[in-house]
């Protein structure tokens, strides 16, 4: 059990601050609903019956991405999920924001504006300065508490998760506490026979530094996606790079090194794709050999039919799979065949199962499995590969650090 704080600890009618893990696919311009919303829903719900004044955090994309916008809609989305209005403003921590937070009653809930939207969110510095920002400094005296549901965000250390547990005595959500304990009961448990590691998703850079801290764990490692795509970039095919998204020259860049180590240490514990495909002239998924690949001449959006035939023994003999990002682009039916084709082969079996990643857990629920054919599934992503290694998260030390310094009381 853990040694923090959660819900049920919260004094009555308190002025609330809440983070919550919003981030979510963004389709042309809008906010896809997923697991995230109906998850932090029921934390939302609970406080605003219980008659508290609620306050949300969360953030969306980063500067610079496409999926970097407004939480506008993401207000409504949740409303829907949680049953209760959820008002917005577009402001951080200026007089708008503050304006709003001050007119709230017992049972309100205000949603405010992307915190990377405050130059004070995003450095990963200490709690101390963090606590020391600007952001920070404005908001906590507006609040009794502050509650962390961000589970799937507790290994950044962002304002929004660091700072405020230094300010004001501080909760974990409902959404906090079960990924919490799921989480940290999975990365304790021993397995006798193989455990088997589904590696793909664009986050490449989070997924590959954990593959070294994981390789006591993991048997077998089955790649796709783009770290999958940079790992056949190492083993000499020429793919892996940047044609016509900016996904792998970056990421390239930062990790090629560790890449190369994993390779040359584990050669027999990675398995990678043996086929990519891509969209033809005709719009049609085609698949072709990496083998065959002479030159990368247009995006590789899912691993082959092939690949996904050598995945499913491996995966039929594991005791344990573990799933990290997707192996395509399966929003896109198209490209759903790797992606969908482990998944099946995983529920298909009754060996211990998770699966992780806001994104990738989607993929569940789109194409008409259960979640019941899985032993856990986490909406946490990078959080959930970090607890895994047993990796402390900065963001939960802090809510059983101010446990333990009674911070507030
Ligand atoms: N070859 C590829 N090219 C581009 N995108 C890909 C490719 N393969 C998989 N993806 C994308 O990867 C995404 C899922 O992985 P990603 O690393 O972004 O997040 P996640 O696993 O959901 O975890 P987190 O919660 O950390 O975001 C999917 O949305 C899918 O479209
Ligand atoms: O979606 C996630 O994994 C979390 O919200 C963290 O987002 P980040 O990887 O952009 O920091």
């Amino acid at each position: 059990m853990s040694s923090f704080r959660t819900l049920d600890d919260l004094p009555a009618q308190q002025r609330v601050l809440v983070r919550l893990d919003l981030n979510s696919p963004v389709e042309d311009g809008v906010v896809q609903d997923n697991r995230r919303f109906s998850r932090h829903a029921e934390t939302v719900a609970e406080l605003a019956d219980a008659g508290h004044r609620v306050a949300l955090m969360a953030h969306q994309g980063r500067p610079g991405d496409d999926d970097f916008v407004s939480l506008e809609q993401h207000a409504d989305v949740l409303a829907e999920h949680a049953g209760v209005d959820v008002d917005f403003v577009a402001d951080t921590f200026g007089d708008d924001a503050l304006a709003a937070i001050r007119s709230l009653d017992a049972g309100d809930v205000l949603l405010l504006e992307n915190t990377r939207m405050t130059d004070d969110e995003l450095p990963e510095e200490e709690p101390e300065e963090h606590a020391a920002s600007d952001f920070v400094e404005t908001l906590a005296p507006e609040f009794d508490a502050y509650v962390n549901d961000a589970y799937s965000a507790a290994h950044r250390q962002h304002a929004s998760l660091v700072g405020f547990p230094l300010r004001l005595p501080s909760y974990a959500g409902r959404v906090m506490e079960t990924e919490y304990e799921a989480n940290t009961a999975i990365a304790e448990r021993e397995f006798d026979g193989d455990v088997t590691m589904v590696v793909g998703g664009t986050k490449a850079t989070d997924v590959i530094g954990v593959m070294e801290a994981l390789d006591e764990k993991v048997d077998r490692f089955l790649l796709g996606g783009v770290a999958g795509e940079l790992f056949l970039r190492a083993a000499g095919y020429p793919v892996g790079e940047d044609v016509d998204t900016e996904l792998f020259d970056d990421q390239w860049n930062a990790n090629e090194e560790t890449i190369r180590s994993v390779l040359e240490e584990r050669r027999d514990q990675v398995t990678l794709a043996s086929d990519l495909a891509y969209e033809d002239a005709d719009g049609e998924r085609s698949e072709v050999a990496v083998e065959d690949i002479v030159e990368k001449t247009q995006s590789f959006l899912d691993v082959g039919s092939d690949t996904v035939a050598d995945y499913e023994p491996t995966i039929r003999d594991s005791e344990a799979v573990f799933v990290k990002g997707a192996l395509g682009v399966f929003e896109d039916e198209r490209f759903s065949v790797g992606t969908v084709g482990v998944l099946e082969a995983i529920a298909d079996t009754d060996c211990f199962s998770v699966v992780g990643g806001g994104d990738t857990s989607r993929a569940i629920g789109m194409y008409g499995m259960s979640e019941d054919d899985f032993s856990h599934v986490s909406i946490a992503g990078g959080a959930y590969i970090r607890a895994l290694t047993g990796e402390p998260l900065p963001a939960i030390e802090l809510l059983v650090r101010n446990a333990a310094e009674g911070v507030g009381r």
